[in-house]
């Protein structure tokens, strides 16, 4: 090792301004007022459902809130809601200040590949790709695949594969899986990281360890949402919510 190199928290630093793309420093970038979801009715033929009523949440830059509450209880819903991958009934969704009901799908879909990483229950992945495959496919509609290659090493190095880089999914535990999806949800510069459920079948170790990562984003102004009834996550978050 020569003498310019950083070691310790100074190497990590290092990796860490290679891997995450610095964020704009926009103080609120989610924003959710007045969010009622109902589902079902009539003409769908299933019972109408109201799931959560009036529900409002302010997330600042590398703030965490954890959305907690019993099974059923509406949090997956809140989730899906805020990353703008479904509507409420109604309220309104603000990513920067921008509300989602004035645009169009495309705008929609555009904004959130600048700015929400999403990582749905289990951290679904591609069988039959390799970690570092899985973590480059948000790169690949705007084919920046080669560019991005270097920084998804890095990002399965920074939330501990990077040995497993050449892993397939069936190769992988469930809590490395786990960390492959969070590393594929911050690809592309992601600056809200929605998690569902990171930690739920995990053992103590690996679910502190998931934890220990989704806390180390926020240190890099990324905000994190995520539903949970995990104790510790929910000590480690700057805020929560209970659902009933
Ligand atoms: N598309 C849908 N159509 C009808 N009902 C739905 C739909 N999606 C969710 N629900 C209902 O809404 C309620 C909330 O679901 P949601 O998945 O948000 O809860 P959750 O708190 O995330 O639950 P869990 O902890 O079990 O994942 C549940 O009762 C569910 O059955």
């Amino acid at each position: 090792m020569t003498a310019e190199q950083p070691v310790g928290d100074a190497a990590e630093l290092q990796t860490r301004a290679n891997t995450i793309i610095k964020v704009a420093d926009h103080e609120t970038p989610l924003r959710l007022e007045n969010i009622t979801i109902r589902y079902g009715g009539e003409r769908n033929g299933a019972e109408r459902v109201s799931v959560v009523e009036d529900f409002g949440l302010e997330l600042g830059a590398g703030e965490m809130h954890c959305v907690a509450g019993r099974s059923g209880s509406g949090k997956t819903s809140i989730l899906t809601v805020s990353a703008g991958l479904t509507l409420p009934t109604a309220g309104r969704v603000f990513w920067e200040d921008a509300p989602l009901d004035t645009m169009d799908d495309d705008e929609v879909a555009d904004r959130r590949r600048a700015l929400i990483g999403y990582v749905d229950q289990g951290g679904a992945l591609i069988e039959g790709m390799s970690a570092l495959e899985n973590v480059l496919l948000p790169a690949v509609p705007d084919g920046e695949v080669e560019q991005r290659t270097e920084m998804a090493k890095n990002l399965l190095e920074l939330v501990g594969l990077g040995k497993r880089i050449k892993h397939r999914p069936e190769q992988l535990s469930g809590g490395e899986r786990q960390r492959v999806a969070i590393a594929r949800a911050l690809i592309l510069g992601t600056r809200v990281l929605v998690v569902d459920e990171p930690t739920a079948s995990l053992d103590r170790t690996s679910a502190n360890k998931i934890i220990g990562i989704l806390k180390d984003t926020t240190k890099d102004g990324i905000s994190v949402l995520v539903a949970s009834h995990d104790h510790e996550l929910i000590r480690v978050s700057d805020s929560m919510t209970e659902l009933s």
